[in-house]
């Protein structure tokens, strides 16, 4: 890479200024996916970010993913699993798994590598502070014929955010620390769900009125069919975008998740190429920003 010169680093920290005047005090959610994960430097860089932003008096709470974390160990475990709209059906079995990779294997490297920045992370599942509540998903499918009751598919431990305590998450962001949560819910009976991250970034956004909610995945943002990033989404873009196709997949729940947040009063939602060197602080601190905006519109 090009030597910076000293009048190049002025600008660019003189560009972060506004917005680090605008976000001071503000939460922000992120959601980092399993799949943006992919390679230590980026695990490193995305760390920085995180310490950066809380030292500039931003209150950042990260929520994180790991599916193909899971993925791998079940593998070794000669185990396989399958996914029904987006959502890993999940055994008994599964579910320990689940809770092994992502309360402890995922979260303590994400709690560690941020410490090792210079940060006070500290790793929580659902279950800390009785703090994500669950219950059980199921989804149900049209009947083959129109007489026919609808099929309802059993995901086994597969949960839904009923509800959210946020005081321990309030207590810990309040102070020097950086909540890094683990998408697992409890139930009434006790027992853990398994929930899409996505889903539990949204909620957590919603719950602490967060300024903004970052996505970050494996590709540039929402794109068109001709492979164009697309920008600037009302809430009616994004129902119109998936009507007609363009939005499919694991973008969907995406998606839903980010309008939800909107409708709950969350001021943007990003969703960002996490596979990008500090994309977070690119979003944040840059005029042109990256990856998709949308907007409560
Ligand atoms: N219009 C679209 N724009 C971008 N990605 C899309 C679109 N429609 C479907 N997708 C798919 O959605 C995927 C992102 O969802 P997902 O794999 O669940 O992400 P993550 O694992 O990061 O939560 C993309 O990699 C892409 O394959
Ligand atoms: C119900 C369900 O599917 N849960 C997800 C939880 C992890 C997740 O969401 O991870 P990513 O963000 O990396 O995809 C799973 O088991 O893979």
């Amino acid at each position: 890479m090009k030597e910076k010169t000293a009048h190049q680093i002025a600008h660019v920290l003189i560009e972060a200024l506004p917005y680090i005047q605008k976000f001071k005090g503000k939460t922000v959610v992120i959601k980092y996916g399993g799949n943006a994960m992919i390679d230590e430097n980026l695990k490193h860089s995305f760390a920085r970010d995180i310490v950066i932003m809380k030292l500039v008096g931003i209150n950042p709470i990260v929520v994180h993913g790991g599916g193909p974390q899971i993925g791998d160990l079940l593998k070794r475990l000669g185990k396989t699993s399958e996914f029904i709209d987006g959502m890993r059906v999940t055994d008994s079995e599964t579910m320990d798994v689940v809770e092994m990779v992502l309360g402890g294997l995922v979260n303590k490297e994400i709690v560690n590598m941020i410490n090792m920045q210079g940060g006070k992370a500290v790793g929580l599942t659902g279950k800390d502070g009785n703090f994500i509540h669950a219950r059980k998903i199921n989804i149900t499918r049209a009947g083959a014929n129109l007489e026919d009751a609808p099929e309802i598919i059993d995901l086994g431990h597969v949960g839904e955010v009923s509800s959210i305590d946020p005081a321990v998450v309030e207590m810990l962001g309040n102070s020097d620390f950086i909540p890094v949560i683990a998408p697992i819910g409890v139930g009434k009976d006790g027992h853990s769900y398994n929930i899409n991250a996505d889903l539990v970034a949204g909620k957590v956004a919603e719950v602490l009125k967060a300024e903004k909610l970052i996505l970050l995945t494996n590709i540039p943002g929402i794109m068109d069919k001709a492979g164009n990033l697309l920008t600037g989404l009302s809430l009616t873009d994004i129902d119109n975008l998936i009507e007609d196709g363009t939005i499919s997949g694991g973008m969907i729940p995406k998606t839903r998740c980010a309008t939800d947040a909107l409708k709950g009063g969350v001021n943007s939602v990003h969703i960002i190429d996490g596979r990008i060197e500090h994309s977070v602080l690119l979003e944040l601190f840059t005029d042109q920003g990256i990856g998709t905006l949308m907007l409560r519109r």
